[in-house]
């Protein structure tokens, strides 16, 4: 018999919450839950999508205790696990970190590029202040903490509370699983042991196995050669649900690009920005970006399908769903509470994992989950390209979280100069001077 644990959402309004909500009720055999908790700073949000779950639970599994609150005190007071999701600035505000790179033909991108640095400044104030309240409330409790951009996130959470108990992730590299287990005829990313190296939103697989320890790799490659991550055009048998969107289809198929720089690894797909920023901006609308087809799609979607739950008080036919994104966190939870050893993406800090990357860089590499936390895995040296890149990006996000903490105008233009994606010190001032006035609000005032 397992013991029953509490969580708190932070973040409850995320277009994101009802399914992780339907994956905790669909795992209370494997994760039991004692209390569910939505913490948000917008009551009116969180309301939408609290009135809808708190349907969904009194039908599915009714003895799990729900709330939802905008006082921390009682969010954050008697939990195990604090699973956090926030987007400081709503998606208007990602509309902004997109379209205005875009101005000077430079990538605008939510966790990539200018883009990801201007949500970076204003992340890391929206996660401390989560910390802050978890290790008031329940200092043993854990933070799963998927708010992006996870490696700006994670690099201001290492330096501003080292001690705290954070675990940063991403589910970008369990879809890209998801995706190779349906190229070689796998049921589930599960099914896949990987070694991996990066930083989060930038990295590389080594080698890709089944659980009996057969190659998958060289199957992987002659596919990804020609059809990038997206399914053989050839044959009409798609049916992973991120490649319903045509952005995201570009993304997958963009793959065979980034693969053909260098073939001894198979890649993550947002190295697409870094690696071919010019097509990127080529093909992107400047006036309509990822931002708006979100807002037009999965939250108009996910909002409305939560109003008509409540409208009617019941959720028997609901078309909300659970999907990778959830299944990966409630897992963590899951190896985190009863010791399950299962291997697993986080983003952490290197120490010697990447043996030829500093000790104190935030990386991305597979790591051993039990109730003691994370074990990283050795992944040895890696080859001077990918140390070139990895160096270059740590430095723009260490230089990110050095301007945030010391008010640094000069180290953020360093942060933009130093980024990939943008071509020089100029157009880097010209995009940060135009972030800085629509960021007014949120960032630390820079002198
Ligand atoms: N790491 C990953 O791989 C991954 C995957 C998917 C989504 N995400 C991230 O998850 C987050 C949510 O995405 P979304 O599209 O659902 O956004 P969303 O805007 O729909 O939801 C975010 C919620 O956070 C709330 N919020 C904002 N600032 C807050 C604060 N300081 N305190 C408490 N609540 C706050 C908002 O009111 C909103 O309800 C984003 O950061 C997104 O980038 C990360
Ligand atoms: O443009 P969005 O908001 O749709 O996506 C941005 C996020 O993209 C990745 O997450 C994917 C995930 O890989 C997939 O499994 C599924 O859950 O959809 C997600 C996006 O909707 C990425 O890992 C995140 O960091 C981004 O926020
Ligand atoms: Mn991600």
């Amino acid at each position: 018999m397992l013991e029953k644990k509490s969580v708190v959402i932070a973040g409850g309004g995320s277009t994101y919450t009802a399914g992780i909500v339907m994956m905790l009720i669909n795992n209370q055999d494997k994760f039991p839950l004692k209390s569910l908790k939505f913490y948000d700073n917008d009551f009116e949000r969180q309301k939408v999508v609290a009135d809808a779950c708190e349907i969904i639970i009194k039908e599915r599994a009714p003895e799990i205790e729900f709330v939802a609150t905008t006082d921390p005190a009682i969010a954050f007071s008697d939990v195990d696990f604090v699973m956090a999701h926030i987007r400081q600035g709503g998606l208007k505000m990602r509309e902004m970190d997109e379209k205005i790179p875009m101005k000077y033909d430079v990538v605008g991108q939510e966790t990539c590029g200018p883009g990801g640095i201007a949500y970076g400044m204003r992340s890391i104030t929206g996660v401390i202040e989560l910390i802050d309240y978890m290790e008031e409330y329940s200092p043993n409790a854990w933070m799963l903490n998927y708010s992006n951009p996870a490696s700006i996130v994670a690099e201001a959470t290492r330096v501003l509370r080292p001690n705290a108990k954070i675990i940063n992730i991403c589910d970008m590299p369990v879809a890209i699983k998801q995706g190779m287990a349906d190229i070689v005829g796998l049921k589930s990313g599960n099914d896949i042991v990987d070694r991996y190296y990066g930083l989060n939103h930038y990295g590389w697989w080594t080698e890709v196995l089944d659980k009996d320890g057969n190659d998958l790799m060289p199957q992987l490659k002659e596919h990804v050669k020609k059809f990038g991550y997206g399914p053989d055009t050839s044959k009409d048998d798609n049916d992973n649900p991120l490649l319903m969107e045509q952005s995201w289809v570009d993304t997958f198929a963009k793959v065979k690009d980034i693969y053909a720089v260098d073939p001894d690894t198979l890649p993550n797909t947002y190295l697409k920005y870094y690696l071919y920023p010019d097509y990127v901006v080529k093909h992107t609308d400047p006036t309509h970006t990822r931002a708006n087809e979100v807002m037009e799609n999965r939250e108009k979607n996910v909002f409305s399908e939560c109003r008509n739950i409540t409208k009617k008080g019941t959720a028997q036919d609901t078309t909300l769903e659970a999907g990778e994104h959830a299944e990966f966190i409630v897992q963590l939870a899951g190896a985190l509470a009863y010791n399950t050893h299962e291997r697993m993406l986080l983003i952490v800090e290197n120490n010697g994992a990447i043996a030829n990357v500093d000790d104190d860089a935030m990386v991305e590499v597979p790591c051993i989950v039990s109730k003691r936390g994370y074990e990283p895995l050795a992944m040895g040296k890696i080859p001077t390209f990918q140390k070139g890149m990895i160096e270059q990006q740590v430095s723009v996000e260490k230089l990110v979280v050095q301007a945030y903490i010391e008010k640094s105008y000069q180290k953020l233009w360093k942060a933009l100069t130093l980024s990939a994606t943008v071509p020089s010190a100029e157009v880097a001032k010209l995009v940060l001077d135009d972030l800085q006035e629509a960021n007014k609000d949120y960032w630390p005032e820079l002198s």
